[in-house]
C-alpha cells in the first residue's frame, strides 16, 4: 500500500485525485488519527496535514507522526506531497521535513519532483516554470504566505536543509532507467541528500516513476504520485466507486488570492449572491464574522451563495494595514466558522478555494476521513464524508480549475 503525507488539504485532494484517476481506491484522512483503525478496502491512504506554513519543528513532528501511523497500518512506500509551485520559505518546510522522513524510512537521496505538467508546472535545469514563466515571474512571487521569488530549486532547497542538494538533468532522465539509477548511485556517493529532477512532460514522469518505484520515499507534486500509482496499478486496479452529490444547497468559500481564483470568484459573483470579507472595511474580527453570519442567514433560502476574502495584492495591503498581521489567519478562521454555520443550516455541498483555507474549513467541520470521488477539474476531486450528514466537499487549490469551476460546482444545488 502507498501512503502519502500531504502538506496541505488541497494538495491532499490533488494527489488523491491523481491516484483515483489511475484506478486506485483512495482513503483521505484529515490529519493523523490518534489510534489504530480498521481500514476500508483501499490501495492508497493520503493523510492531509496542514504543515506547509507552520514552524518547521511542528511540521516535522506532524509529518513523522503521520509516517509512523501509516507504517503501523502496513505502508512501506511513502510519498511526501508538497506544492507543484514548491510553496515554502527559507525556514522550511520541504527540506527539513524531507530530511526527517529520510531519517525515518531511509532511501537517500530523496527524489524532489514538484513538476506537474498537466498544470503547466515543469522543471528544466533545476528551474521551476509555471506555464512559460519562471516561478519567480508568475503570480507565486506575490503569494500571501509563501512568496516564491527564486526559480532555481537547487538554490531554494539548499536554504532549507544543511545537506547537499543536486539536480538530475532531463537528458539523463531521458537516457533510461539505468541512467537514472546510475545518477542516484553517483549522488549517494557524493553525499547528496536531495535530487531535484527535471521533468518536461508526463512521459518523463512515467520514466522517473518506473526507475524509482521501489524506493521507500519519494517526494513531489501530484504528478509523480499519479505516475507511481499508474506504475503500481496493474496489481491493484478495481472499479471506481460511484459518486452521488447530495441534494441540498451549496456554499462557496474563497480564501485564495491566486489569479485563477480571482477569475473564478468574478464568474461566480455573476450568478449567485456574494458577500465579501473586507478587512479594510471591517477590521474588527468579531464584527467581520457576525456581519457575514447575518448575511448568510438572510440568504438561507438561496440554492448557492458565495463568501470570499480573495483580493488582489493592493486591496490585501489595505486590509492588512487596517486589521494587522493576523489578517490571513482571521480570514481563514472566519471562513471556517461560516462553513460550520452553513452545515448546521442545511448546506450540503461546500466548495472551498485555497489550500490553507480548506485546511481551516475541514478542521472546523471536524471531519476525520473522506472518500475520494471523480474530479470536477484536474486535481480537484469531489470528496464525500463517511458519516452523516452526507456532505460533498470540493477543496480547490488556489491555482487550479477552469474559470467556471465554482459556477459548475454549485449547478444543480437545490434550495
Ligand atoms: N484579503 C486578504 N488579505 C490578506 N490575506 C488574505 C486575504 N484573503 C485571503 N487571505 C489569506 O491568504 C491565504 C491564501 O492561502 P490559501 O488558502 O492556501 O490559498 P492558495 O491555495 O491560493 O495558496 C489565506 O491564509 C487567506 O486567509
Ligand atoms: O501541487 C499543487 O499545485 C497543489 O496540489 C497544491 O498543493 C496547491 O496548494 P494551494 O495553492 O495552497 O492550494
Amino acid at each position: 500500500m502507498l501512503g502519502c503525507l500531504a502538506d496541505d488539504f488541497t494538495g491532499a485532494t490533488d494527489v488523491a485525485a491523481g491516484l483515483r484517476r489511475v484506478g486506485l481506491q483512495v482513503l483521505l484522512l484529515i490529519g493523523t488519527p490518534i489510534k489504530k483503525m480498521a481500514l476500508p478496502d483501499c490501495d492508497a491512504i493520503v493523510v492531509a496535514l496542514k504543515s506547509r506554513t507552520i514552524p518547521a519543528a511542528e511540521a516535522i513532528e506532524q509529518s513523522l507522526r503521520a509516517q509512523r501511523w501509516l507504517a503501523d497500518h502496513g505502508v512501506t512506500r511513502f510519498y511526501f506531497k508538497y506544492c507543484s509551485t514548491f510553496d515554502s520559505t527559507d525556514a522550511g518546510n520541504i527540506g527539513l521535513v524531507t530530511d526527517a522522513l529520510l531519517d525515518a524510512v531511509g532511501g537517500a537521496p530523496a527524489i524532489i519532483c514538484p513538476a506537474s505538467p498537466e498544470h503547466g508546472r515543469t522543471v528544466y535545469q533545476g528551474h521551476l516554470f509555471v506555464g512559460s514563466q519562471l516561478l519567480s515571474e508568475s503570480s507565486m512571487a506575490h503569494h500571501p504566505l509563501t512568496p516564491m521569488t527564486d526559480p532555481d530549486l537547487v538554490r531554494v532547497l539548499a536554504r532549507q536543509t544543511p545537506h547537499p542538494v543536486a539536480a538530475l538533468p532531463l537528458q539523463q532522465l531521458r537516457s533510461g532507467p539505468d541512467a537514472v539509477r546510475a545518477a542516484l548511485q553517483q549522488a549517494t556517493e557524493a553525499g547528496v541528500r536531495h535530487l531535484i529532477t527535471d521533468i518536461a512532460d508526463d512521459t518523463d514522469l512515467a520514466a522517473l516513476a518506473a526507475a524509482v518505484a521501489d524506493r521507500p520515499l519519494l517526494t513531489g507534486g501530484a504528478g509523480l504520485a499519479r505516475a507511481l500509482g499508474a506504475h503500481l496499478r496493474s496489481t491493484a486496479a478495481r472499479a471506481a466507486t460511484e459518486d452521488h452529490l447530495p441534494a441540498g444547497p451549496a456554499l462557496v468559500l474563497a480564501g485564495s488570492c491566486s489569479t485563477a481564483t480571482l477569475e473564478q470568484v468574478a464568474r461566480a459573483r455573476e450568478v449567485m449572491p456574494a458577500h465579501q470579507l473586507d478587512p479594510a472595511l471591517t477590521p474588527d474580527p468579531h464584527q467581520l464574522l457576525t456581519r457575514a453570519q447575518d448575511w448568510l442567514h438572510k440568504h438561507r433560502s438561496e440554492p448557492a451563495v458565495l463568501i470570499y476574502a480573495s483580493a488582489p495584492a493592493d486591496a490585501r495591503a489595505a486590509g492588512q494595514a487596517a486589521m494587522g498581521p493576523d489578517t490571513a489567519t482571521v480570514l481563514e478562521t472566519t471562513l471556517a466558522t461560516l462553513a460550520n454555520n452553513a452545515r448546521e443550516a442545511g448546506r450540503r455541498r461546500i466548495i472551498v478555494a485555497g489550500g490553507e483555507t480548506s485546511g481551516a474549513v475541514v478542521k472546523a467541520l471536524s471531519l476525520r476521513s473522506l472518500l475520494v470521488g471523480p474530479e470536477a477539474d484536474p486535481g480537484v476531486p469531489w470528496c464525500h464524508t463517511t458519516t452523516e450528514p452526507h456532505l460533498a466537499l470540493l477543496l480547490k487549490s488556489g491555482n487550479f480549475g477552469r474559470p467556471d469551476l465554482l459556477v459548475r460546482a454549485v449547478e444543480g444545488a437545490t434550495p
